[in-house]
């Protein structure tokens, strides 16, 4: 049973070298007087200083909300609402597990109690890619925040209209308000070339009047076989060639202007800036997005909340200064975003542990190895050779699978057969989970790791039989935990998938689950909502960061 000692002071320590007690402590500083301002969370001159010179880490100390002047101000709050929702048995739809929003309902009640005025939450669901999909309504999630807040939440289903500008403008002191699925807008993600289609009646867009309207005004006619009623015809038709030159003429001065993409972002952040005079980032897991509510809201003051405050803490507890030797285990389907990670992982970490469909742009260029249909990406492979070189210069051993559970596809429940490097994945197969040998490889990986921070799966977890690779490790993780190494889950599918398997690894509780914006932080990544709100310190924390990496 380990408890912490520190020794600090000059004096002391070189008592503590005298007396051979610098391995019966956990810590010796030179320091004393400067440990014990790191204790009471100070900001130390000198390593301030340090951690401003170039190539040093982004900073992340952020304002927290506790700090912030909140009284009679209207506060908006970024919070992740990205629930699980299903029918009930009448078709309504319903929040199927409320966990995940107890601690956004902490932070609006903490809000609530610094006298803020009223709330504005802003959130999405699922993934409408600028589309309005009623199934994505936050609807149901307005009723879950009522249940959990015992207060009234009005959802505001037009987030850029005058309607949503005036209840927003002069609100009844305590009000809580939801704006609809910000997702619904394109100009939330910045999804230029969003789904959204003009209409093709749509005037607005085209600028062009209606034939139809022309039709509708008589002046064009059908052929009436008549040589008057021709001649007749024909000075309509006159007439009417002049009024459609008219119209054309017209038409150029009747265009209406329609704005750039960027324009339409500009104006819907300034929609969501005039509904609040504070705003608060408190969704971790959005952080790292540069999407229009996370980085584009104006406010008096910008701060973080106490969810994201908690996350940083711990990162700076745990992770600035982790406990060597620190392995970082990558995985899942997102190959691009999590191969981007490792360059900046290769001055942090001293082991990686490659799995999931991550690995076969690895095993292409490095064994050559035929990888069938497995999922994969030639830029990816692209650049192996040169990361691994890099990883070598650097000291930062990566440790790839020797063999593979195959499957004709990730959904297909046919029987799976298994492959390792030297045979090579078949056409037509692919290698969805890693097997037994790899697994036993990086078991022992773990066993002898302080500090484990783990981002995407080692294969389906989705199917049963494909969830075995992701299984073993988080069981080795919940063992080395037991010998006191820390273990951080930090990614959407890893946490949601040990959440699962509370009740056969009831250790997991001991384990940090967050998002794989921590596995940035680790990798040294600016993270965009971060990087917009107010610089502060962190006098809660115990061990004030030091940036000296
Ligand atoms: N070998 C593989 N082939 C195809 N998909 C995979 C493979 N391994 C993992 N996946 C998929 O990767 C997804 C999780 O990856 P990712 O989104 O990167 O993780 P996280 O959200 O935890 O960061 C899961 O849906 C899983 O089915
Ligand atoms: O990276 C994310 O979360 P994670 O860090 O928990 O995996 C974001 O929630 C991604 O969400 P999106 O895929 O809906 O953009």
């Amino acid at each position: 049973m380990g408890a912490t000692t520190i020794i600090g002071g000059g004096d002391t320590a070189t008592c503590a070298k005298k007396f051979d007690a610098v391995d019966k402590v956990t810590h010796v500083s030179t320091g004393g007087g400067a440990s014990l301002e790191l204790l009471e969370g100070k900001v130390l001159p000198g390593i301030q200083a340090l951690s401003n010179l170039p190539g040093r880490k982004a900073s992340y100390h952020v304002r927290p909300m506790r700090t912030c002047p909140l009284a009679n101000k209207r506060v908006g709050i970024r919070l992740d609402l990205d629930v699980p929702v299903s029918r009930d048995e009448d078709g309504k739809l319903i929040v199927r597990d409320h966990r995940k929003l107890a601690g956004p309902a902490l932070t609006i009640q903490k809000a609530l109690r610094m006298a803020a005025r009223s709330i504005v939450i802003l959130g999405h669901r699922g993934n409408p890619e600028g589309q309005i999909d009623p199934e994505l309504t936050l609807q149901p999630v307005a009723q879950a925040l009522e249940e959990l807040l015992k207060r009234p939440v009005t959802l505001l289903p037009d987030i850029s209209g005058d309607e949503t500008e005036l209840q927003c403008m002069d609100p009844w002191p305590g009000s809580v308000f939801l704006l609809e699925n910000l997702r619904f807008h394109p100009e939330e993600e910045g999804i230029e070339n969003s789904r959204v289609q003009p209409k093709e009646d749509d005037t607005l867009i085209t600028g062009t009047p209606s034939r139809v309207a022309v039709e509708e005004d008589g002046l064009v006619q059908e052929e009436s076989g008549n040589e008057e009623e021709e001649a007749k015809q024909e000075t309509k038709e006159e007439n009417a060639n002049a009024l459609d030159e008219e119209d054309e003429n017209k038409e150029v001065n009747e265009t209406v202007y329609e704005p750039s993409f960027a324009e339409k972002v500009s104006a819907f952040r300034q929609a969501l800036s005039r509904l609040v005079d504070v705003y608060i980032a408190d969704d971790f897991s959005m952080i790292q997005q540069s999407h229009s509510s996370v980085v584009g809201v104006q406010a008096g003051v910008r701060a973080c909340g106490p969810q994201v405050e908690k996350e940083l803490e711990f990162f700076a507890n745990h992770l600035q200064s982790p406990d060597r030797p620190l392995v970082a285990i990558l995985g899942g389907n997102k190959i691009k975003e999590k191969f981007s990670l490792i360059p900046g992982l290769l001055d942090t970490v001293d082991e990686i542990i490659i799995g999931g469909a991550l690995a076969f742009p690895f095993l292409a260029a490095m064994a050559n190895m035929p990888i069938g249909d497995s999922l994969s990406d030639s830029s990816v492979t692209a650049q192996v050779s040169d990361l691994m070189e890099i990883a070598e210069i650097k000291g930062v051993t990566i440790h790839l699978p020797e063999d593979f559970v195959l499957g004709s596809s990730p959904d297909n429940e046919d029987t799976h057969s298994v492959a390792n490097t030297e045979e090579g994945i078949p056409d037509g197969k692919m290698g969805l989970d890693i097997g037994e040998r790899s697994r036993a490889k990086f078991i022992e990986i773990i066993a002898d790791a302080k500090t484990v921070v783990w981002s995407g799966t080692m294969g389906v977890i989705e199917e049963e039989k494909l969830a075995g690779g992701t299984w073993d490790l988080l069981s080795a993780l919940t063992h080395a935990k037991f010998k006191g190494s820390i273990s951080v889950l930090a990614g959407d599918h890893i946490v949601a998938y040990a959440n699962t398997l509370r009740e056969d690894l009831e250790e997991i509780d001991m384990t940090h689950m967050t998002s794989v914006a921590t596995m940035m932080l680790l990798a040294g990544e600016t993270l965009p909502g971060l990087a917009v709100l107010e610089p502060g310190f962190k006098p809660v924390s115990k061990i004030i960061s030091c940036h000296t990496v």
